[in-house]
């Protein structure tokens, strides 16, 4: 074997260092290896403005502190070898520092506020960006953190103001149904960014039939923010029209309240179907099988993409599923995640999910359906639309917020509609194949899976002590 003399080189330097006696002295360590720095690296980060990470902003170079009892804390000679005596050439040298106080401070000033009840005097200034939104409500509480979201969230403390919603974002998600838009809300009555999943492959189209139902679209998005906003500012938030490529970029026209859509409005073509759906990690994203929360999800965003038999038409014309998701962040029937996950263990113990609910001191279901409302009024869907839900509650709610509701659409458990095909609901337009039913479960986390014993439980006591409006499933050996 041929060894070049710098691998000898190096191999005696490393066996000096693991054999020594002594700590190694700085001269000993091999020298230093420095990535080599990334041009297109460098220039975003120049062209990113002030820097803003999710927690601190306005993080740049700033002359370093030069108190003497400040030294250590930067003294960067420990690090580079350079001689403290080299420190004195370097009395303002630039330190990587932050401008912003730390969490704790920030959030301590936002209580102070709170408690003096001073909610629209809290300082905002500190924020490098400017909020966006442009609805006339009281700022947050947290208004030091304002800037880095520009939420629009009023306060609890008033809940008798009317509900506002404003859609900040929307995008094309391709699901494995079909593609659908994902919208983000914000409100001013919680902190929580609610979401929209619209599906509407029509608007895709460029050349739209004359007879399509109007497209689903947000008003607060389409609307104008600012006389100063760009096309590219509308686009980059979603406010476009037909399909974003690197060829076809069309912002949308301003809304105006005379030339927003209304769909549903039509009496030949079916309402959109639509779901108001609660958040529930365990079940979406876990693949939690206490709950059908997964697959109610997934079947939802399913059936609202399957093609709508127009029953007016001659020869059976269908159009595209059109319909939206609301998905709100109300986790475990609003009670959180914090408070479910002990509900679970109550139910461990033997209790059904109402009962471990009230152990806690909480309600059995502490939702409410003014926010989705709101969502509802600003995509235009809610003047009839045809509902996803077997839950009486949830028809009640949204009627009192005004929507109408043309039809209520069960949704059967997929575990029970496998044990007994009896159960599946044929009654709509779409008459499910078994390809359809195998790719219903087919997107989802242990998709293959429908049966548990907890989940049986849960279904039951849906019915039995919710209410819920679904046909109980009983052992039955012929099936
Ligand atoms: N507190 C609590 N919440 C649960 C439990 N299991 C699921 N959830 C939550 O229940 C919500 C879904 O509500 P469900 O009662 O299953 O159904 P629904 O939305 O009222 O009615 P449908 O429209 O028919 O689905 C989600 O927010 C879940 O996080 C549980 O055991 N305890």
């Amino acid at each position: 074997m041929v060894h070049h003399s710098s691998d000898l080189q190096a191999d005696a330097a490393l066996l000096d260092l693991l054999t020594a006696s002594t700590p190694p002295t700085r001269k000993t360590l091999l020298p230093r290896r420095d990535a080599a720095l990334d041009p297109l690296l460098i220039a975003a980060a120049a062209a990113s403005g002030p820097h803003v990470t999710r927690n601190h902003y306005a993080h740049d170079f700033f002359p370093g502190v030069t108190l003497p009892q400040h030294e250590g804390s930067w003294d960067w000679t420990k690090f580079t070898g350079e001689s403290s005596s080299t420190k004195k050439d370097h009395p303002r040298r630039l330190a990587y520092v932050s401008k912003q106080a730390p969490r704790r401070q920030r959030l301590g000033l936002a209580n102070t506020t709170e408690d003096s009840g001073k909610e629209n005097d809290v300082p905002t200034s500190q924020s490098p960006l400017t909020p966006v939104d442009n609805i006339d409500i009281p700022q947050k509480r947290h208004a030091a953190e304002l800037g880095t979201d520009a939420k629009v969230v009023g306060s609890a403390r008033n809940p008798t103001a009317p509900v506002q919603v404003k859609c900040m974002a929307r995008t094309r998600i391709p699901t494995p149904h079909g593609s659908a838009f994902l919208h983000l809300y914000h409100n001013n009555r919680d902190n929580k960014e609610h979401l929209a999943i619209v599906v509407d492959s029509a608007q895709y189209d460029d050349q739209p039939s004359p007879d399509a139902p109007p497209h689903i679209r947000s008003a607060s998005l389409d609307s104008v923010w600012s006389d100063t906003e760009t096309e590219m500012d509308r686009i980059t938030r979603g406010a476009y029209v037909g399909k974003l490529s690197s060829s076809s970029q069309r912002p949308s026209s301003a809304f105006t309240p005379s030339t927003h859509n209304t769909p549903g409005t039509s009496n030949d073509i079916p309402s959109p179907l639509i779901r108001i759906h609660s958040e529930c990690f365990t079940g979406e994203t876990v693949g939690s099988m206490r709950c059908d929360c997964g697959e109610q999800l997934d079947e939802a965003i399913r059936q609202i993409s399957q093609p709508v038999a127009v029953p007016a038409s001659p020869s059976r014309k269908t159009i595209p599923g059109r319909g939206a998701v609301i998905y709100m962040r109300q986790e475990g029937r609003g009670i959180g995640l914090l408070s479910k996950i002990r509900a679970y263990n109550l139910q461990d113990l033997g209790h059904d999910t109402v009962t471990a609910n009230l152990m806690l001191g909480h309600k059995a279901d502490e939702r409410g359906y003014e926010i989705a409302g709101a969502i509802l009024r600003d995509l235009g869907l809610s003047e009839g639309v045809r509902v996803l839900t077997n839950n009486p509650d949830k028809v009640a709610a949204l009627e009192k917020e005004g929507v109408r509701i043309d039809e209520r659409v069960p949704m059967i458990p997929r575990s029970w509609k496998c044990r007994n095909p009896h159960l599946a609901d044929h009654s709509h337009n779409e008459i499910p194949s078994e390809s359809d039913e195998r790719k219903a479960g087919a997107t989802l986390i242990g998709g293959n899976a429908v049966y548990g014993e907890d989940l049986d439980k849960y279904l039951r006591t849906k019915v039995l002590r919710m209410g819920h409006m679904l046909p109980l499933w009983l052992e039955d050996p012929e099936v």
